[in-house]
């Protein structure tokens, strides 16, 4: 396991997850990175750590470089296991390193996690003198945690932005440019969608707080560094942040004796016929990371349920539980749905679409058992008609 030189005397010094599938429910299908970055100056300096269960891999790619006593300071950008948690390890590794954190959040949590240990606590404009380079701090609450923060070296001109800008993505090359671009930009948009969606307030402070800075590397938590495509990656998040919807629909279903797929197959086929693209998901055969991707820049969303015990179905309170969480800005939307006596399911999304803060645009459409060939037709009028 050998270190990674990224620019004279800084290393990559993290772990490749190529086995990782879920991330507190966000399905990873390429895996994942722990990025930690080592920097040889008078001070030596490690950028974050990894997951306590990479820890070795840390240690030996350290160790191609520098005995890991050595280390001087530990700055811990965030305190989430998969970036702290190989602190209580490394302690006993590197006997006089100290662990720079945020106050009071950073400095809270760690305590909380790893019990004393040796911490100093920095704010905003605070500096660390490591020699021929001064490391400083911003802090980006909320960017996902209380206690985020990045740091930044202008010597250098790197960014080490921990998750921001990054991407669950397992790849032996650690540049932007060495990877598909547009696998790395989907990974960047599923990132953003599944954790930072509902931050998009404080992801504008942050990239403001970001703007003045001079950035020839962007040295992410997880996935690739940036380092060609640094403009790309920064507008995207300027749109995200800004909750920019597209011209673009998407219907989500689930459904027993498919008299609700066929509702939901009509509703698409209505958007398509306005010239509205369109993308259809049936609940049962897609994660739902993968559907907020999507949702979370298209300017309509449909969401049908039959009902089962009086119920919506549970694949659908799920979704419905998720996106509620992610807070989706800008989107317009209707429930659907078909049912045999109460009928109560397509009511219980329609409020619970209402309850993520979508507008609804439509009446919901409740259909009793199959839909017949005029009532599909009234659908496809009604979408024509929005
Ligand atoms: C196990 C089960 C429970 C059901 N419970 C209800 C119910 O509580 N209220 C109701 O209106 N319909 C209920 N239904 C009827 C379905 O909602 C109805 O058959 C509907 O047309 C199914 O739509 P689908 O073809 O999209 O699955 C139930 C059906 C099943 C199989």
């Amino acid at each position: 396991m050998k270190a990674v030189e990224i620019k004279k005397n800084i290393y990559w010094v993290g772990a490749i997850d190529w086995s990782m599938r879920s991330f507190h429910g966000y399905q990873t299908g390429r895996g994942t990175t722990y990025n930690a970055y080592l920097i040889i100056d008078d001070k030596i300096t490690l950028i974050d750590t990894v997951k306590d269960s990479f820890a070795e891999e840390l240690l030996a790619r350290i160790s191609s470089v520098i005995d890991p006593a050595k280390i001087d300071y530990i700055i811990s950008n965030h305190v989430e296991p998969d970036h702290s948690g190989s602190l209580a390890i490394l302690a006993q590794q590197c006997p006089k390193a100290k662990i720079i954190t945020s106050l009071p959040n950073g400095l809270k949590g760690l305590k909380a996690r790893y019990g004393e240990l040796p911490y100093e606590g920095v704010k905003a404009g605070d500096q660390l003198d490591i020699g021929k380079r001064k490391l400083q701090f911003v802090p980006t609450p909320m960017l996902h945690w209380p206690d985020s923060m990045v740091t930044y070296c202008p010597e250098e001109k790197i960014l080490f932005s921990n998750d921001a800008f990054g991407q669950h993505l397992a790849s032996s090359q650690r540049f932007d440019d060495e990877n598909d671009l547009s696998t790395i930009l989907f990974e960047a948009r599923k990132y953003y969608a599944n954790i930072l969606m509902l931050y998009g307030r404080q992801a504008q402070t942050a990239l403001q707080a970001l703007g003045g800075l001079d950035i020839e590397l962007l040295a992410t938590g997880h996935g690739v560094i940036w380092r060609s495509h640094i403009p790309e990656i920064m507008a995207c998040y300027q749109k995200w942040s800004a909750c920019e919807v597209e011209e673009r629909a998407v219907v989500v279903f689930d459904s027993m004796w498919h008299a609700t797929e066929t509702i939901a197959h009509t509703i698409a086929e209505a958007f398509q016929q306005r010239n509205i693209p369109c993308s259809l998901y049936d609940i049962k055969k897609n994660h739902l990371s993968d559907i907020v991707t999507d949702i979370f820049t298209a300017k309509y969303l449909a969401v049908g349920s039959p009902t089962i015990n009086n119920q919506m179905m549970p694949t659908i309170a799920s979704f419905l539980c998720y996106l509620k969480g992610l807070a989706p800005k800008n989107h317009l939307g209707f429930a659907f749905g078909s049912y045999g006596w109460g009928g109560q399911s397509i009511a219980q999304v329609e409020n619970e679409l209402k309850a993520a803060g979508i507008e609804i645009i439509l009446p919901n459409i409740r259909i009793a058992n199959t839909p017949t060939a005029e009532q599909l037709a009234k659908i496809t009028e009604s979408i024509t008609n929005i």
